[in-house]
């Protein structure tokens, strides 16, 4: 800000020395008797030369510094807008349009860059330093309300402007949806789907649709600078003829005689810089950054307030949770915005060291009854306890740290393999007692074996010396991931389809090893798979949102419900005859 406005002081000063060198240009040739001598005037010229030279370098050092600074901006709001979204605990906010909106403009997308708006600050001061200033040459050298009529048409028209353009600002604040949806198509196409997209040959579809909702979502904001365009022309307009008329008020006077030529040297370029620091664009910019920068501010404060996670409580030791059970009383949830309730009264109750099975058909709601577990959501009715304590009180970072799992759609961390395995429990990243353990455990000790950098090589196929696993070693690492959890002392260990991608072996093993893997803490286990589902302590059956049968699988075999339904067909499937078409798809 300092080497701007030190650039428009000395952007006024050369007005001045030129004035002071051309005024004194007739009586140095006339060597006229009490003008100027060669000598003084050689050093005024030497001053301007030096004056012009220093105005000259200082955009080039401010730009030097801005993007300096810049590089720290952009850092800074990059940590400003992806922090408030990480910082919750629960989940709901991320599905909220109007948080996901707010982190939209604060990213500033489409030009409105906080970073830019406060890149643009120092110029626009720059403007308004050289506006005053100009203005004050224009007044004492040749006319104080000439002057004000210039500053006065400068700042209605600026202001005008900048009202077209915020106009313009808010209808792009009501299209992001639509943008949200382009930039989606655009990262499908780019990154997340390549082989789905081939395969279905929807390359054609991506671009068109892509195309419609970008071109759907600027739509608005063209036929808004269309019509402003019209104003800006008038406005543009006016203020070139306020400025032609002070020029020819100054050409008028210096005809008449009035204005020596000193003055009219000076006051022209200073009309005409009053004409230059008319900085609609900084206002704009400016004001877009002060959008963004307000959305950026309104974040956290807006999470909070539409999605409110009490505070935490140290009355509860956590750490040593659950001691007894996990229990859900009477819970019921719908996801927010459905009208439907995914779980309906439902009681269930999981114990410490117990190995339980989830059972349910597809979207009976089991990966939902584990996201109430791990506090992502909290149930819309009912409760749910650990230890007779409500998980509502409970310091949920604490809690969420004493649960193990592996999700069904696990993360797949371009990282190295020891990465993804500690990241169960990055504080205990160096106890490679547990990785060599969790590693026999899991099965990845034989696929690290094969790995070109063993542990430390990358699993991602972009990295330099990086691979790609398969389905099942992917799936292997995700099961690592949890048990080097349970070493370090997770109390809670959630296994949702850990099986659905292994072979038949890597399957068999899991299935033996089972209950050996989740001694000694609380162990929710979700399968459609009954091997790996009968081997539990206990079973439950999910269906219509509440556990509608609750044994071991002798038990619920004997009492012939859905249980033993889902069992037999599966088991039926396994021994059909060799013939039958399911076998075959099966052996395929
Ligand atoms: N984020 C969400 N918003 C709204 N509805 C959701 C959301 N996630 C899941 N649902 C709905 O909740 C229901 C239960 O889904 P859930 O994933 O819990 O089933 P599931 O028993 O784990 O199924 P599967 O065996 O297929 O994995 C489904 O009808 C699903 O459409």
């Amino acid at each position: 800000m300092g080497l701007a406005v030190l650039g428009s002081v000395l952007g006024m000063a050369v007005t001045l020395l030129t004035g002071q060198v051309v005024g004194a240009v007739p009586g140095v040739i006339d060597a006229a008797p009490g003008a100027m001598s060669l000598g003084t005037f050689s050093w005024l010229l030497g001053a301007l030369l030096t004056v012009f030279i220093m105005q000259s370098l200082t955009p080039a050092i401010h730009q030097v510094a801005s993007q300096i600074l810049n590089a720290a901006l952009v850092r800074e709001i990059g940590t400003d807008i992806t922090e408030p979204l990480l910082r919750p605990q629960r989940v709901a906010h991320l599905e909220d349009t109007e948080v996901l909106d707010m982190q939209e403009r604060a990213k500033g997308k489409g030009g409105f860059h906080l970073a830019e708006g406060l890149g643009n600050l120092p110029w626009l001061m720059a403007s308004r330093v050289t506006l005053v200033g100009s203005a004050v040459i224009v007044g004492v050298m040749f006319s104080w309300p000439v002057a004000a009529m210039l500053v006065a048409v400068t700042l209605l028209l600026e202001w005008y402007g900048g009202r077209l353009i915020a106009r313009e600002i808010d209808v792009w604040w009501g299209n992001t949806e639509e943008q949200r949806r382009a930039d989606y198509l655009f990262n499908l196409g780019m990154r997340d789907a390549p082989k789905e997209l081939r395969v279905f040959g929807l390359h054609g579809w991506l671009v068109d649709r892509y195309v419609r909702e970008w071109t759907a979502g600027f739509r608005p904001v063209w036929e808004r600078r269309r019509r402003n365009l019209k104003w800006s022309v008038m406005t543009g307009g006016l203020h070139l003829a306020a400025n032609g008329f002070a020029i020819l008020l100054v050409g008028r006077a210096a005809l008449n005689g009035d204005l020596p030529l000193t003055e009219v040297a000076t006051t022209v370029p200073a009309i005409l810089s009053i004409g230059v620091a008319m900085n609609g664009y900084g206002v704009v910019q400016v004001k877009r950054g002060l959008s963004a920068y307000r959305a950026m501010k309104d974040l956290p404060g807006t999470i909070a307030e539409r999605h409110p996670e009490s505070a935490a409580t140290t009355r509860h030791r956590v750490e040593t949770m659950p001691a007894r059970d996990v229990r859900f009383e009477n819970v019921s949830f719908r996801y927010p915005g459905s009208d439907v309730d995914v779980l309906r009264n439902l009681d269930l109750t999981i114990r410490a060291h117990e190995a339980l099975a989830l059972v349910g058909v597809n979207g009976a709601g089991k990966s939902t009854l584990v996201k109430l577990l791990g506090g992502a959501y909290r149930p819309t009715e009912g409760r749910i306890t650990v230890d007779g304590v409500d998980l509502a009180e409970l310091d949920l970072t604490a809690w969420q740290r004493r649960i193990a799992a592996i999700v069904q759609d696990f993360l797949r961390f371009p990282l190295s393999v020891t990465d993804n395995v500690v990241f169960g429990a990055v504080e205990r990243a160096d106890d490679e007692i547990s990785l060599a353990k969790v590693a026999r455990e899991s099965g990845i000790d034989e696929v690290v074996r094969g790995l070109p950098a063993g542990w430390d090589t990358v699993l991602d196929k972009t990295f330099d010396g990086g691979v790609d696993l398969s389905g099942g070693e992917w799936q292997r690492i995700a099961l690592a991931r949890a048990l080097f959890a349970v070493h370090a002392g997770a109390g809670v260990l959630v296994l949702d389809e850990p099986a659905a991608a292994l072979d038949v072996r890597a399957e068999a093993e899991l299935v033996e090893r089972y209950l050996e893997l989740t001694s000694g803490v609380a162990s929710l286990i979700i399968s459609h798979r009954f091997s790996v589902v009968r081997n539990a302590n206990r079973i439950c059956v999910l269906a219509d949102g509440r556990i509608v049968e609750d044994g071991t699988h002798e038990e619920l075999l004997d009492q012939d419900g859905m249980y033993a339904g889902m069992f037999r067909l599966q088991a039926e499937r396994y021994v059909t005859s060799p013939e039958s078409p399911e076998s075959e798809a099966l052996d395929a």
